[in-house]
């Protein structure tokens, strides 16, 4: 069995943007800029948009958070999208998701300027990915193709059964794996909450991403002897033993389905970081878009 390492692999990408900005830099071109819009204070939330700020600092890009209340309103954060499609120096920017309950999420992501949509979720962004134009494409789901990539894991032809059709995960990564890419040319079903006998769809899987958001649901009897298995789930679970007060589980019990699988991503260290390095990915595209 090997550990999909998505901490190790996204540490070699930061080096391979660090690479590039220091080239831009040399050829005297824009440092690229990344901003992020944080609404409310979810502890989850907070952390990833830390390490997105870390992250930009780690390979040189400048960044910026907007950090605001929870009781912002719609309004409010429609005019600070406003403000940063007209800043010339921001390459690219995301609103953290989830949003609060009295924000219209589609509404907001629709306001974002698609050439500064390095989160992929505009719909202009989603219909060129749709259509294999190029774009920026979803950081979870890009994250994932890239590992699946770099592993050498062989995904043509096989079988992929995507649990969960989240707009963010799921259905992007349904789409991806079954374009005529590398990590693709997959036969693909998607399952959710309303898919019954999901059992039997798992256990004639070869790949499975788990994107359900079920801390530990998927279990070692539900896979079939040498499936690779990606995790996207990062639920915070509740453990007085340690010093946080929680720990983290994927939608997977580790234990028992890395006994079966031949290729499988840890939580944490798999999934999470690769958004975080596809992330600074898209903003260096982002940047050179501009030219
Ligand atoms: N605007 C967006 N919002 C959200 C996205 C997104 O891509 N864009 N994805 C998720 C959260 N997410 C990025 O924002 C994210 C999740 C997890 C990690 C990560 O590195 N996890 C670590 C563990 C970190 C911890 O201690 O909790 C790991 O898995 O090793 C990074 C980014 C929803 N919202």
């Amino acid at each position: 069995m090997t550990i999909l390492d998505g901490k190790k692999t996204s540490a070699d990408l930061k080096l391979e943007i660090a690479e590039s900005v220091k080239q831009l830099k040399l050829q005297g071109k824009k440092t690229p800029h990344l901003a992020a819009i944080l609404v409310g204070n979810d502890g989850a939330s907070m952390t990833y948009v830390g390490a997105k700020v870390k992250a930009c600092e780690l390979v040189g890009f400048n960044s910026t958070l907007i950090d605001l209340p929870e009781e912002t309103t719609e309004d409010r954060l429609l005019q600070e999208i406003e403000s940063l499609n007209n800043n010339d120096d921001v390459d690219g920017f995301i609103i953290q998701l989830p949003l609060p309950k009295h924000i219209d999420e589609q509404k907001v992501l629709m306001a974002v300027n698609p050439d500064k949509d390095v989160d992929g979720f505009h719909p202009t962004n989603v219909g060129k990915m749709t259509l294999d134009l190029p774009t920026f494409l979803p950081a979870t789901p890009f994250g994932i193709m890239e590992l699946l990539e770099r592993y050498n894991v062989e995904t043509s032809g096989k079988h992929v059964v995507v649990i969960g059709r989240s707009h963010i995960v799921g259905r992007p990564m349904s789409i991806l794996m079954s374009q005529k890419r590398k990590a693709g040319n997959a036969t693909v079903t998607v399952a959710h909450s309303r898919t019954k006998n999901l059992k039997e769809l798992t256990l004639q899987a070869d790949i499975i991403v788990a994107a359900l958001g079920i801390a530990e649901f998927l279990t070692g009897d539900m896979v079939k002897q040498d499936a690779v298995i990606i995790d996207v789930g990062i639920t915070r679970v509740e453990d007085a033993s340690k010093k946080r007060g929680y720990r983290l589980a994927g939608d997977v019990h580790f234990e028992s389905v890395s006994k079966k699988a031949s290729f499988i991503t840890p939580v944490p260290g798999g999934v999470g970081p690769m958004t975080i390095a596809m992330l600074l990915k898209n903003t260096l595209l982002a940047c050179k878009n501009k030219g």
